[in-house]
């Protein structure tokens, strides 16, 4: 589903490659949890794969297209969420849904967005308040239902977690998972090892541009995952 083949990026020709030959695989139902140290080469992933830059050598595919040459196609598969969601705050959140849902080429109805926000967990009494005064959380909700409404099958995520407090993160890996079973292939940048144990599939260690492991989460426990991290970074 989404696919990284030999992936470099340097963003200077003199500079070192922030992200050097990365070979990835994410497939539907999988959700890839991208750790690493402060410029690792996380985010620039992330860029590549939604085509907001270009890469050196090498490529990115989303469903068997080519991000760079198939710009528009691929993000009609996508849906992204940065650390902050970008929401209108003078509109509700089911006004924002009902915005970003018809910019996707989507036409619901009040009751169907209604559903769509329940799913992603926003409590009723706010669907109808205007998002400037939600809570981070309660943002990332909105950002999870549009990615719902957009019935999109690559979710790429960039440290969705920090700021949100435990029981709102903890909610939001719910929400992950619940992706995951739809088929949804993910690929999440995070400082979080512990939700990446969580929710991950798969766990990559990145350190100055390079993947340098890719573990299986079910066979670690947190604290090993942690001290594996920091024996590699
Ligand atoms: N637009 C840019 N121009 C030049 N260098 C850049 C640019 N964006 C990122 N870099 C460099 O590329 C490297 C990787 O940065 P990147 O943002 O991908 O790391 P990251 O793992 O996401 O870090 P963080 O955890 O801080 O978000 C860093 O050395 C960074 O300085």
């Amino acid at each position: 589903m989404l696919q990284a083949i030999d992936l470099t990026k340097r963003y200077a020709p003199e500079a070192p490659p922030s992200l050097n030959a990365l070979n990835l695989t994410v497939n539907a139902g999988e959700i890839f949890c991208l750790l690493g140290q402060n410029g690792a080469g996380k985010t620039t992933t992330i860029n590549l794969f939604l085509g907001f830059i270009q890469p050196t050598s090498g490529k990115a595919t989303i469903n068997g297209l080519t991000v760079a040459n198939h710009p528009k196609e691929t993000k009609k598969f996508l849906a992204y969420l940065p650390e902050t969601v970008m929401l209108y705050p003078n509109l509700t959140g089911l006004e924002n849904l009902q915005f970003f849902s018809k910019l996707a080429g989507f036409s619901y109805k009040l009751d169907e967005l209604t559903l769509i926000l329940a799913e992603a967990g926003l409590q009723t009494e706010a669907h109808a308040k205007r998002v400037g005064s939600y809570s981070k959380g309660m943002r990332q909700k909105v950002g999870i239902a549009i990615a719902l409404a957009k019935q999109a099958k690559v979710l790429l995520l960039d440290e969705p977690t920090s700021g949100l407090d435990p029981k709102a993160s903890n909610e939001f890996s719910d929400l992950l998972l619940k992706l995951s079973d739809k088929g949804t292939a993910i690929l999440m940048a995070t400082h979080d090892i512990f939700r990446s144990k969580e929710v991950g599939t798969r766990i990559g260690i990145m350190r100055a541009g390079h993947l340098v492991e890719t573990l299986p989460a079910a066979d670690l426990t947190a604290n090993e995952l942690e001290a594996i991290y920091l024996q590699t970074v």
